[in-house]
């Protein structure tokens, strides 16, 4: 459950391995660096099922790399492992706050792609998607769950430069990377402002 007083934002894609993990990288540094973060509770996650489990593409974390925003790391040497003594939140991912607190303090964590839940419709404040399949395919979900909260937009029309989608860069190359990286950073950065 998002904690009362805190504004919370859910970024989404088709597989939640490509573009809104990177969006929710780019998101969660930039609530570091301005001192908001605590304020927020930043996830991701896909419409579909396609991924759920995998670590986000190699592409997008090498193009995080090249501009240093810390993300989910990927393979370990080590199998560690924890484990809850109750059923409460089974399947659910770590809480927002601890993955924000581990990663300013450098230590990756993992993102496991994750599918929309019901609950995060009625859950989180806001969740920006990428493009006009992700939009019906949001809406369409949000019209089974009764009372949902959500404002569902995409993530580029908070763009300055009004580049409205952020494309699918599944099939496409580090170049097309780059282009969801720079629209993520124009787009968080204005969803922050007009937030903040
Ligand atoms: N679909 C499509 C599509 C269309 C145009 C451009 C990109 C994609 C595309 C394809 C993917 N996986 C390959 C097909 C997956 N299988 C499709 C049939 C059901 C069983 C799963 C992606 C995986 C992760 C993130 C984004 C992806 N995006």
């Amino acid at each position: 459950m998002a904690t009362a007083g805190r504004k919370s934002v859910l970024f989404v894609c088709l597989g939640n391995i490509c573009r809104s993990p990177i969006a929710e990288a780019v998101f969660m540094k930039m609530a570091t660096d301005a001192g908001v973060i605590d304020k927020w509770r930043i996830d991701s996650a896909a419409t579909s099922t396609y991924e759920i489990g995998s670590s986000p593409d190699h592409r997008g974390q090498a193009c995080m790399k090249r501009h240093d925003v810390p993300m989910s790391h990927v393979a370990r040497q080590w199998v560690i492992d924890s484990g809850a003594t109750s059923d409460w939140n089974i399947g659910s991912l770590p809480d927002a706050r601890g993955l924000a607190c581990l990663r300013i303090h450098g230590i990756e964590t993992d993102h496991r792609a994750r599918q929309v839940t019901r609950e995060d419709f009625m859950n989180f404040e806001y969740i920006l998607c990428m493009d006009e399949n992700n939009l019906s395919e949001l809406n369409r979900k949000a019209k089974l769950v009764k009372g949902y909260k959500a404002k569902i937009e995409l993530l580029g029309s908070y763009d300055p430069e009004k580049q409205r989608i952020i494309k699918d860069p599944y099939y496409g190359s580090d170049e097309d990377f780059e282009k969801v990286y720079d629209q993520c950073v124009r787009c968080c950065k204005a969803f922050l402002e007009v937030n903040s």
